[in-house]
């Protein structure tokens, strides 16, 4: 990982060392990808007022999230599939996520089950959940992560409908997962990831399979997860929520005032400003565009995290200086798991981290808590 000096890098390697179609699962966006597209953009345009003979010596990146104590202000989005980039994907995220004193959440759409992550890892993690129509199992899950001492639970209000991403239809990733001879050839062309994922643990979404009658079988798991996503699901179902997990409640996929009004009035303790990585509403703002009127009108109630097309700690900067308390990453920590599992995921982590304390430098400031739109060009 010697040479690897930015996302990019490890992007390129993920998708040399990935299939292609896992590849572009992590990489494509939904429709005309206009959405995911304009998320990076927009962070680009923000300029920074660049301070000088300011002492920066004692420049910090520990914040709270939460309440708790983080290394600094980002934390590992949920992503589904990760075992698919790399066998036990979501055990090496998590780790190198908490050996950098961040937190990592698991995905509902994990190969790893909950109960493997917690016999992987020493700290707790977090737990993201998709509402099922199936309650029964969902209360289950709810009850599996508590049993696992999840940290907190990030309830994701923005795929009730599913976005269509055209690159997984071409690519076979539907429901049944299509075969064909360039598949084939692609997956033998790549055996250091082949023999990864079979010295996994699993290779279907370890948190359904077996739980429910007949989804031992592969197709019969997909069928029966991709008709279960529930599209009654409203704001009375976050009351059912609550009366069964009693820890922190995060809401993840608001871009909207109104929704972030409604959504400080829940009980949560955080949204997650996102468009789910430009894979769902396309058309939809970037996340940036949305953030400053979000964290206007509720961040002095609840806790304002950001994500959509975060790729270097300078766009953390950005995303902290306009209302944000902290960011997630999908795609950055993704392409480093495909890169080189653990040390790819610390090695994006890393790069962030190094990108943001150098901004934060040459901006003037010392700590997190400084960061707001002072340190923007206007
Ligand atoms: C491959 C992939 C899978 C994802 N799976 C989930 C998921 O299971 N649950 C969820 O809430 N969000 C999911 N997301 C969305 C991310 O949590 C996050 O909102 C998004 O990746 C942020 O944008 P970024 O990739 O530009 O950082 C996924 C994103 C990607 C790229
Ligand atoms: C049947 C579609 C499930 C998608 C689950 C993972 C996810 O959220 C994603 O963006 O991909």
């Amino acid at each position: 990982m010697k040479h690897i000096t930015c996302i990019e890098d490890l992007r390129q390697l993920h998708k040399r060392r990935v299939p292609k179609a896992f590849f572009d699962y992590a990489d494509r966006g939904s429709y005309t990808e206009d959405t995911l597209r304009a998320n990076s953009a927009d962070l680009q345009q923000i300029k920074f007022r660049q301070r000088i003979l300011v002492d920066v010596s004692k420049r910090s990146l520990s914040t709270t999230i939460l309440g708790e104590p983080s290394a600094m202000p980002l934390i590992l989005a949920p992503v589904g599939l990760l075992g698919m980039q790399h066998g036990d994907g979501e055990i090496y995220a998590c780790r190198a996520a908490q050996a950098a004193g961040i937190p990592f959440t698991q995905s509902t759409m994990s190969i790893c089950s909950i109960e493997d992550i917690a016999a992987a890892v020493d700290k707790p993690f977090w737990f993201q959940l998709y509402v099922m129509k199936d309650r029964g199992f969902i209360k289950s899950l709810i009850e599996r992560a508590i049993a696992a001492k999840c940290s907190a639970l990030v309830l994701t209000v923005d795929l009730q409908v599913i976005g269509q991403r055209h690159q997984d239809i071409k690519n076979g990733m539907t429901v049944p997962p299509e075969w064909s001879l360039s598949k084939l050839i692609d997956f033998a062309t790549k055996p250091a990831w082949v023999s990864g994922v079979l010295q996994g643990k699993r290779r279907t979404f370890g948190n359904i399979a077996g739980h429910v009658k007949g989804t031992e079988d592969l197709t019969k798991l997909s069928e029966w997860t991709a008709s279960q996503f529930d599209t009654s699901l409203n704001w009375k179902d976050i009351d059912w929520i609550r009366s069964i997990w009693p820890g922190k409640l995060i809401l993840k996929g608001i871009l909207d005032v109104e929704d972030a009004e409604l959504a400080a009035k829940t009980g949560a303790q955080a949204i997650v400003v996102s468009n789910h990585g430009g894979r769902q509403l396309d058309g939809a703002p970037s996340s940036i565009e949305v953030l400053p009127e979000i964290a206007d009108a509720v961040g002095s109630q609840i806790e304002i995290m950001f994500d959509g097309g975060i790729r270097t700690g300078m766009d953390m900067m950005r995303a902290l200086a306009l209302g944000a308390k902290s960011c997630m990453i999908g795609r950055a920590y993704a392409y480093g798991l495909g890169a080189g599992g653990q040390e790819g995921v610390a090695k994006a982590i890393d790069i962030l981290a190094k990108e943001l304390t150098t901004t934060m430098g040459l901006c003037g400031v010392n700590t997190i808590a400084e960061i707001d739109d002072h340190v923007l060009a206007v």
